[in-house]
């Protein structure tokens, strides 16, 4: 039996962040503090304006926090130099957009195959992985489709595998299925927690949507600048 303890992908350990708005700086977040393990889809879920998105270019380390500590797969991020930083978001955090965001000139397959070049891997190697990544969320037929091309929700899960194409520990996701209609977000949806379920990839999804927030592992809410653990399976 192997009993090598499980480790932390992220830890949020007391994080505030604040803005100065005009003459007024205003906090948003107050004092989060949160630990993913690996496999898991955590919905964070909270109003317009609570702060998900703030905390997810924090956990993206797209911004630092006003003060407290985000440890991603065992680093303390804040003792990084910049360049470290840039290499462990490259290396180990995928990220997922409402709108997809891909490359319009490039083929789906392009797209999946470019953040691996970026990070050194072999186009041989990396065009194979984008392939597999690709039929796993059934877009082998697509893969030299242009985005123009695609469907609104080919070209949801044409992103969802560039967010994993360099094997990340953490994929972050804001509104993954916000844009599509109720049937390919449905669909949208069931690929992306089985996917990230097959990877072991800890997965941070904001989301608007409480029925889909419900059936992830687990829900986080911000509630006054905090992250509050609740259930919704009562509510279904
Ligand atoms: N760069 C910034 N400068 C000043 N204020 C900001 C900045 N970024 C975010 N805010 C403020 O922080 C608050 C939280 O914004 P955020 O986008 O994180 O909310 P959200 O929960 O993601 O909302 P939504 O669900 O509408 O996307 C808002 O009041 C917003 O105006």
């Amino acid at each position: 039996m192997d009993t090598t303890p499980i480790a932390p992908i992220l830890q949020l350990e007391n994080v505030t962040r604040s803005f100065r708005q005009g003459e007024k700086e205003i906090t948003v977040l107050t004092g989060v503090d949160a630990v993913l393990w690996p496999g898991q889809a955590v919905a964070l879920v909270g109003p317009s304006g609570a702060g998900k998105s703030t905390l997810l270019h924090i956990t993206g380390l797209l911004e630092s926090p006003t003060s407290g500590r985000v440890i991603i797969n065992g680093h303390d991020c804040a003792t990084l130099t910049e360049a470290e930083r840039t290499k462990l978001r490259r290396k180990e955090i995928g990220f997922v957009y409402q709108f997809h965001q891909l490359l319009p000139e490039f083929s789906a397959l392009e797209n999946v195959v470019i953040p691996q070049l970026i990070l050194g891997t072999s186009r041989k190697a990396a065009d194979k992985h984008a392939r597999e990544l690709l039929a796993s969320v059934g877009l082998a037929g697509r893969a030299e489709h242009r985005p123009a091309e695609l469907s609104g929700g080919e070209q949801q899960r044409t992103a969802i595998c560039r967010g994993l194409a360099n094997s990340p520990r953490l994929l972050l996701a804001d509104e993954p299925t916000g844009n599509l209609d109720p049937h390919t977000s449905e669909h949208v949806f069931r690929q992306l927690i089985d996917v990230i379920r097959r990877q072991g990839v800890a997965a941070l999804i904001a989301t608007h949507n409480l029925e889909l927030a419900s059936r992830m592992d687990r829900v986080l809410q911000v509630h006054e600048g905090r992250l509050v653990e609740i259930s919704l399976a009562q509510t279904r």
